[in-house]
């Protein structure tokens, strides 16, 4: 099953949130959704969603329509969560499921399932708003996830998470693509999305600004960082032709260098002039290309 969004375009009025995108998510795949606020995230997912339609373009998946009559296939974590507080977990949750298809029987044993993965088997009986903002995210999740849905969309599910938390979901994310399912999440934050995407793209004022493979990505952004650490004075090196940015820190300095040749540049510098503790050439974060790419806009 693969989702396809091909030339998306929606415009609010004169306003265009979301300007000629073209993804392609394939099951077994976790694509990552990045983009400063206001980019056009949300409006992207509530079109796949068939909650908005698109001005221009198709979305379809394995090639016919997706949309809300096929929500039992589609699970959503939105960004404005939306649970009822006055109502037990395990009466929503099951409600929930039976809205998408599922039959009580299987909804219980797949909810018993779920709250003993995330460790809170006692918040089965407990009223929604009993319970902490983090847990209740946890609910949302399992929530989103209990019927089985074949695609996935998370719209920041890791936010307001402390870092336990954060990891028990990014497992279940994990398994849940070696699982088969196709999931699209959004996040601000880039170690995320380096750790669980193979693919992603870079939204900026609605347009994709960078698409594809993260390690074709990083790759194709040329420049890479050189870490030193050494029990001489470094700066020196800022002069070297090709380094385009310079960082002081504590006994040493990160540098961005515009290509290899340049970091072997430094390398021979360095030689003959005392101990070199540290010497890392590493490729490009993924925050650096967005910082690049979307640049001081984001906030
Ligand atoms: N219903 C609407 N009517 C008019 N403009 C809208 C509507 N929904 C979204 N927009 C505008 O479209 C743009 C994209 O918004 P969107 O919510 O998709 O961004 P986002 O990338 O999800 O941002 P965030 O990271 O803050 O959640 C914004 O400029 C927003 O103001």
């Amino acid at each position: 099953m693969t989702l396809r969004l091909n030339n998306v375009t929606k415009r609010f009025g004169s306003h265009v949130a979301v300007n000629h995108l073209s993804i392609e998510i394939p099951e077994k795949q976790i694509f990552g959704f990045l983009g400063a606020n206001g980019a056009g995230k949300t409006t992207t997912f509530r079109m796949i969603l068939g909650l908005l339609q698109e001005t221009e373009g198709t979305i379809s998946w394995n090639d016919g329509e997706i949309g809300y009559d096929q929500s039992h296939l589609i699970g959503y974590l939105p960004e404005e969560r939306g649970l009822y507080p006055k109502m037990k977990v395990r009466d929503q949750l099951v409600y929930l499921a039976k809205l998408r298809g599922m039959s009580k029987t299987d909804s219980l044993k797949e909810l018993d399932y779920w709250l003993e993965r995330f460790k809170v088997p006692d918040y089965k009986t407990k009223k929604v708003e009993e319970l902490s903002k983090g847990n209740q995210q946890k609910i949302q999740f399992i929530s989103a996830v209990l019927h089985k849905p074949k695609l996935l969309i998370l719209d920041e599910p890791f936010s307001g998470l402390d870092p336990v938390n954060v990891e028990m979901l990014k497992e279940a994310v994990v398994d849940l693509k070696e699982s088969g399912m196709s999931i699209v999440f959004s996040s601000h934050r880039m170690e995320h999305v380096e750790e669980l995407c193979e693919n992603l793209c870079i939204l900026h004022h609605g347009s994709p600004v960078v698409h594809g493979h993260l390690k074709d990505i990083k790759r194709s952004f040329g420049k890479k960082n050189v870490r030193v650490k050494a029990d001489f004075d470094v700066q020196f090196l800022k002069d070297i032709p090709g380094v385009t940015k310079y960082k002081a820190f504590g006994e040493g300095c990160e540098l961005q260098v515009e290509s290899e040749e340049v970091s072997q540049k430094i390398f021979k510098e360095l030689n003959g002039r005392g101990f070199v503790r540290t010497f890392n050439l590493e490729e490009p974060s993924l925050n650096d290309i967005f910082i690049e790419k979307v640049g001081a806009s984001y906030v």
